[in-house]
C-alpha cells in the first residue's frame, strides 16, 4: 500500500544520512523540508522531497496535507505505564504539605503503588495499562520504554513484565523493557535491604533474562533507596546476563550514580535533576545519553535538568516522560516538549531532537526510528494547520496534532 502525502507545510527531522544521537551544538539543527511531499510504502518510509520536484507517483491513497506539519513521533524512552490504580491522595497531600519523601517514608510512594499492583489480577494490570498507552499513542508517541518496578516481589515483578510482553505483542509501535526490581526496598525488607537486593539478583533477574522478558535493568540509586554500591553489584550481575543499564540517578541527590552507570556502559541515565560539575564531565565523551523528565520536575516542585548547560557542555540530551502514578501522571510528550523549552532553556529544534532520535537511542531504536529517513519505520504525527513547528512547544496544552502514523497505519 502506498501512501503519498502532498504539499506538506514542513516536513520535520529529515535525515537523509541516518544519524545515531545529537549532541550539543549538533541539536540547535533541525533539518526540514518546505512544502514537501512524503511517499510511505506499508510501513516504512519510501521517498520525500520538495513540491516542485514530485515525481509521478501512482499511489494508492493522497493524502492532501496543507498548512500541516510532518514530524517523526515521539520517542519516549523512560516510562512506568504499567500500574495498576491510582496515587491522587498522596497528590492532595502533598498540597497539604507533606513532600514526596515524607510521604514514602509512612509507606506510601512507590511501596503504595507496589501493594495496589500484588493485590491486583493481571488481566485488570494489563487493561489499566493498555489504556494509557492507547491515550500516549494518540498524543504522538511511536516508541516507548516500560519498566517495572511495582511488583518488588518475584510474583509481583514478573506479572508486571509479562504485562508489557502482552503489550508488545498486541501493538504496533516498538515497546522497550526494563527490568526495574531495584525500585525501593519492600517493608518488610527495611531492616535487611542487602537481603532484597540479593533476592532481586539472585532469584528474579535469572528468571527475567531466562524468561527474556526485559532488555534492560534500572535501578534507583538514590539515598533511602538504593546505594551506589548496590548499583555496581546489580549491574555487574545484569550485564552478564546481557541487560544493558538504564538507571534512575541524580534525581534528589547526586551520590554518584552517573560515575557508576558509566563504567557499566549504561544506554542511558536519567532523572539528573540535580547535577554537579563533575557529572557532567564525566558524561563527556560516553556511549551514555542523558534523560531529562521535566514534567516529574512540574509534578513535584524539584529543580529542571540543567539541560542547558549539559547541551553547551556539548553533551547529548533526550526527554522523556517518566509517565508513573507517584511523580508523573502524565505521558504527554507535547507538553514535555513544551516544559524543555520553557523551564530548560532548549530551542525548539533541541526539544524536538531531544524527544526524536535522541530518545531513539535512549532506546536503541536509531536505526528504524526518530527520523524521517527512506527506510525507517512510517511512525509519525500530522498536526492540524499551524503556523510554524516553533508554534508546537509555544501552544502548551493545546492538541496541535490531527492524527498520528504507526507502522504507516493511522490511529483510529
Ligand atoms: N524515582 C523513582 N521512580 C519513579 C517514581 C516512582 C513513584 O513515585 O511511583 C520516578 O522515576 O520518578
Ligand atoms: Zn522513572
Amino acid at each position: 500500500m502506498k501512501q503519498l502525502f502532498i504539499n506538506i507545510k514542513e516536513l520535520l527531522q529529515v535525515r537523509d544520512e541516518p544519524v545515531e544521537k545529537l549532541s550539543g551544538a549538533e541539536m540547535k539543527e533541525l533539518p526540514s523540508l518546505k512544502n514537501a511531499w512524503l511517499l510511505i510504502e506499508n510501513d516504512k518510509i519510501s521517498d520525500y522531497g520538495e513540491m516542485n520536484s514530485l515525481p509521478e507517483i501512482n499511489a494508492d491513497k493522497t493524502i492532501n496535507a496543507e498548512g500541516k506539519i510532518i514530524l517523526p513521533s515521539w520517542c519516549d524512552s523512560h516510562t512506568h505505564i504499567v500500574y495498576a490504580g491510582n496515587r491522587e491522595q498522596e497528590f492532595a497531600d502533598r498540597i497539604n504539605g507533606l513532600s514526596y519523601e515524607e510521604i514514602a517514608k509512612r509507606g506510601g510512594g512507590i511501596l503504595n503503588s507496589a501493594k495496589t499492583l500484588q493485590e491486583t489480577s493481571e488481566d485488570e494490570v494489563y487493561e489499566q495499562s493498555a489504556k494509557r498507552l492507547e491515550e500516549v499513542m494518540k498524543l504522538g508517541t511511536g516508541a516507548v520504554e516500560i519498566k517495572s518496578g511495582y511488583g518488588l516481589t518475584e510474583e509481583g515483578e514478573l506479572k508486571m513484565l509479562r504485562v508489557i510482553k502482552k503489550l508488545q505483542q498486541n501493538y504496533e509501535l516498538p515497546i522497550k523493557a526494563t527490568f526495574l526490581g531495584a525500585h525501593a526496598i519492600p517493608k518488610e525488607y527495611k531492616e535487611k535491604p542487602d537481603a532484597y537486593l540479593n533476592l532481586v539478583i539472585d532469584q528474579i533477574l535469572p528468571k527475567v533474562a531466562e524468561e527474556k522478558l526485559a532488555e534492560y535493568i534500572d535501578i534507583f540509586c538514590e539515598k533511602g533507596y538504593f546505594s551506589v554500591d548496590d548499583t555496581h553489584k546489580l549491574l555487574s550481575a545484569a550485564t552478564k546476563f546481557g541487560l544493558k543499564p538504564k538507571i534512575h540517578v541524580n534525581q534528589f541527590n547526586a551520590i554518584g550514580g552517573i560515575q557508576a552507570g558509566i563504567e557499566h556502559d549504561a544506554l542511558s541515565v536519567d532523572h539528573l535533576e540535580v547535577m554537579r560539575p563533575e557529572d557532567i564531565e564525566s558524561l563527556k565523551g560516553t556511549n551514555t545519553m542523558p534523560v531529562a523528565l521535566p514534567s516529574c520536575s512540574l509534578f513535584l516542585s524539584i529543580p529542571y535538568t540543567p539541560g542547558r548547560e549539559m547541551l553547551d557542555a556539548g553533551l547529548p540530551l533526550a526527554l522523556a516522560t517518566d509517565f508513573n502514578p507517584g511523580s508523573t501522571p502524565s505521558g504527554n510528550m507535547n507538553l514535555v516538549v513544551s516544559l524543555a523549552c520553557i523551564k530548560m532553556k532548549m530551542t525548539p529544534e533541541e526539544a524536538i531532537n531531544a524527544a526524536t532520535i535522541n530518545g531513539a537511542y535512549a532506546m536503541e531504536l536509531s536505526e528504524t526510528h526518530g527520523s524521517i529517513t527512506k527506510g525507517k519505520k512510517a511512525n509519525f504525527i500530522l498536526t492540524k494547520e499551524i503556523p510554524s513547528y516553533t508554534f508546537l512547544p509555544y501552544a502548551f496544552g493545546t492538541n496541535s496534532i490531527e492524527s498520528v502514523f504507526i507502522n504507516g497505519k493511522m490511529l483510529e
